[in-house]
Formats: structure tokens, C-alpha cells, sequence
């Protein structure tokens, strides 16, 4: 199938006619290509998220791969990571593979698994990376997110390991000991409500350990969900010394505070978790810096009953896929190019993604795009999201942007705001 997209404006520059060709970028009209009127809509290289639960295996009622990648199209990617946090656990090549099948199957993004650091998340003994890495879905990132890979030397070998296949370790950084029983944010809103809190530093304190232990090591760490103003310090200091260290931020984090906290809706409960004005300030200064190299939404579905019930019962995680654009554009407006860099070639970078977060003006660059229109306002109604869950924090509010079409490697996975499958 061969498209022209007639009118449109690649980054916000001057309006174009993009053709796409046997699944890349030509500048060669092809006869017969379906023809769509892309007037005053914007394109973007596909949109990459290094940070994605996709739940199967093991929670196939919160969300599905096939559903999760539904929910990632629509929202304008071609790309997730899928987190190793499933059931069984995303430790073997065995596990690694089925989740990267599944993705292969469903065909609506590119599904790449992350391995976990330890075997079953426990914290304990390494996983078999090396297996993972040259399995079929050529594991690159490791991580136990949900957890914290808190002992130091075990952090140590397992940064050492993946060296020798240019691997990363993505860390979510939480001292546990720092943050038993926690509910929310320490600060004034958490005393107010008399909830334990979750202190700053004990994600600063993971951060400042493992960016001095990826320094001595020289291996790649990558930050899962940075949250806090003194994140950034840390990570500031760490990128000016050279320490190979990349760091993401939640579209969450750019928007939302521990204010959110105070009706005890669950649906905002999440980790780490909202903080305040402050920390909200220094993230958007940290991405427009490059100091935060990505956003990453950290899509987390949760089925109703472990959402809908008291707060201090609730699971953690909100989704992220279907509006992250748009919480992006309504933080940083239209600026195209930092959007583009933060959204898809950064992160696809840094998982390894050739072929995504390409240069849509070049011929040859493989056809992985979004077309928004960012004139759209649209307001978030969690019944008519594809993601198999219902938990996300915008309902009712009143977003910009819309992601019209998609394209993974030129075939369209969206069109007219629709997912085609
Ligand atoms: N972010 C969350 O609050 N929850 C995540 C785990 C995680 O990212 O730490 C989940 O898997 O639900
Ligand atoms: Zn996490
Ligand atoms: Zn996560």
C-alpha cells in the first residue's frame, strides 16, 4: 500500500506532500497511492516509549499485548518497551520471546520486551541476561521496575554484564527502606491527610548510588520515572561529568501534583508518586534541557477491583498510552522538534529501536509516523479508550490534539482516528 499525504507539515514546518512507498519515505510519487488530505496536520516520527505494562502473560484482564498496542497506536506510537513485571515474570528467554511473538502477532506496534534484572523481581540473583539478549527478541534494556534492584553489588554485576552486549539497566529508583507502608508523597499533603509517605530522597538516594556505580563501571544506567527536583541535580551533575546515564520522565509527572491526592482517589495513586509545584517545574525545565532525555508514559493497567477501593488498598500505576501527546502538547505547546526528539528519536535510541524516531524528510527513512492534528480539543472519556483498563487520571478533562493516522513501516495502523484492527 502506497499513501501521499498531501499537505502536511512535517515538525510544524512549511506544508508538504509526504509519500510513502513500499513502507518508507520517497520522493517519488507512487500511481495509485490512496491519497490523504493531511491539511493543517502535523507529522511526527512514530512515537517510541521506552517505559509500557503490558500485562500478558499473567493479567490479561487489565490489558492484553494485542489491547496494550491498540491503546499505543492510537496514541500515535510505533514502538513500546513492554516491562518485565508480568506473570511469570519476564526473567528467561522463554518468557522474553512469547511477549515479543504476541507483539509480532497483534502488528499494530513494534512490541519490544524488557528483561528482568532478577530472577522473578525478587532482588536475589541475576536473570539470565545473556539468554534474553540473544533470544529472538534481543533483550537490550533489564530492569525490575515495580521494584528496586536495592543491593548495591548485585546492581554492580548486572550493569558489568550487559556492557558486553551494549545492554542498559533501567532502574526504579526506590530505597525501600525508605519507603515502607508509603502512600503518597512526604510532604504538607500527606501529613495533612495522615497518609506515610514516600520521601524524596529516597529516590535520590538510588539515583546518586547507581549513577556513581554506572561511572565506575562505565556501563549504561537509564532512570525510569525521575520525579523529583533534587532527581535532576543529581542527574545534572552525573551527564556533565560524562557518567552514561539517560533519565525519563511520566507525562504524569510533567502535569499532575500531590494535591491530587487529597479527595483519596486512587486513580491517582502511583509510583513513585505526585509530587509537588516544585518538583512539576524542575522536570519541564530538566526535559527542555536534555537533562531528562525522554518521556516515557509508564502505561500501568490496573482491573477495576484493584483501582476502584480505598486508597491505601489500591495498585499503584495509571495509563498513559492514549494521552501522552496530548498532556505533552498541553505542557509545552507546539514545539515540534523537542517533541519529536523527547517522544520518539530519543527513546528510540536508547532501546536500540533502528528504524523508528527516523528523519521524516529524507527518503529512505523507514515509514514510522504519526499525523496529529493539534487543533483538535478533545475530552478524555475513559469508556472510549482501547486500553483494556479504565484507570486514567484525565477523565473529563478537556486535552489538545488528536492522533488522526499511524504508520508502522508504511501500512497504516490508524486512520481517521481509528485503529484499523
Ligand atoms: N508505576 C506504578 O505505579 N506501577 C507500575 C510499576 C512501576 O512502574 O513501578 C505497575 O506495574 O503497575
Ligand atoms: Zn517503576
Ligand atoms: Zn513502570
Amino acid at each position: 500500500m502506497a499513501y501521499l499525504l498531501k499537505g502536511v507539515s512535517i515538525l510544524g514546518a512549511a506544508p508538504t506532500d509526504l509519500h510513502i512507498v513500499d513502507g518508507v519515505v520517497s520522493d517519488t510519487p507512487e500511481e495509485g497511492a490512496e491519497v490523504i488530505d493531511a491539511t493543517g496536520l502535523v507529522a511526527l516520527p512514530g512515537l517510541v516509549d521506552v517505559h509500557t505494562h503490558l500485562r500478558e502473560p499473567g493479567r490479561e484482564d487489565a490489558e492484553t499485548v494485542e489491547t496494550g498496542s491498540r491503546a499505543a497506536a492510537l496514541g500515535g506510537y510505533t514502538a513500546v518497551c513492554a516491562m518485565a513485571n508480568t506473570s511469570p515474570v519476564a526473567d528467561t528467554a522463554g518468557v522474553v520471546e512469547q511477549v515479543w511473538r504476541l507483539g509480532r502477532e497483534a502488528g499494530l506496534v513494534d512490541v519490544q520486551p524488557i528483561g528482568a534484572v532478577t530472577v522473578g523481581l525478587a532482588g536475589k540473583q541475576m536473570a539470565e541476561l545473556g539468554a534474553m539478549a540473544t533470544s529472538a527478541a534481543n533483550v537490550r534494556i533489564f530492569s525490575d521496575d515495580g521494584f528496586c534492584v536495592a543491593d548495591p553489588k548485585l546492581m554492580r554485576r548486572a550493569l558489568e554484564y550487559v556492557k558486553a552486549f551494549d545492554g542498559v539497566i533501567a532502574q526504579h529508583a526506590e530505597e525501600p527502606r525508605l519507603t515502607e507502608g508509603a502512600q503518597m508523597h512526604e510532604g504538607e499533603v500527606s501529613t495533612r491527610l495522615g497518609l506515610t509517605g514516600w520521601p524524596a530522597v529516597a529516590e535520590e538516594a538510588i539515583i546518586a548510588r547507581d549513577v556513581l556505580l554506572a561511572e565506575h563501571v562505565g556501563s549504561r544506567l537509564h532512570v525510569c520515572h525521575v520525579s523529583t527536583a533534587g532527581s535532576v541535580e543529581v542527574l545534572r551533575q552525573a551527564k556533565a561529568r560524562g557518567v552514561r546515564v539517560t533519565a525519563e520522565v511520566t507525562p504524569h509527572h510533567l502535569l499532575l501534583t500531590d494535591e491530587r491526592a487529597e479527595g483519596y482517589d486512587p486513580v491517582f495513586k502511583v509510583n513513585p508518586p505526585l509530587r509537588t509545584r516544585d518538583d512539576v517545574e524542575a522536570l519541564r525545565q530538566a526535559l527542555r534541557d536534555g537533562v531528562i532525555d525522554v518521556v516515557a508514559t509508564d502505561h500501568a493497567p490496573h482491573a477495576v477491583q484493584d483501582k476502584e477501593c480505598e486508597w491505601s488498598y489500591a495498585r499503584p500505576g495509571m495509563l498513559g498510552l492514549e494521552t501522552a501527546l496530548s498532556i505533552v502538547l498541553s505542557v509545552y505547546g507546539p514545539q515540534w522538534d523537542l517533541i519529536a526528539d523527547r517522544m520518539s528519536t530519543a527513546p528510540a535510541r536508547i532501546a536500540g529501536l533502528t528504524g523508528h524516531g527516523g528523519d521524516l524528510t529524507k527518503a529512505g527513512t523507514p515509514a514510522n509516523l504519526t499525523l496529529v492534528d493539534p487543533s483538535v480539543q478533545r475530552v478524555v472519556d475513559p469508556a472510549e479508550l482501547a486500553s483494556r483498563s479504565r484507570n486514567t487520571p484525565y477523565a473529563g478533562m478537556t486535552l489538545p490534539g488528536r492522533i488522526v493516522a499511524t504508520f508502522l513501516r508504511g501500512e497504516a495502523t490508524v486512520l481517521d482516528g481509528k485503529a484499523v484492527k
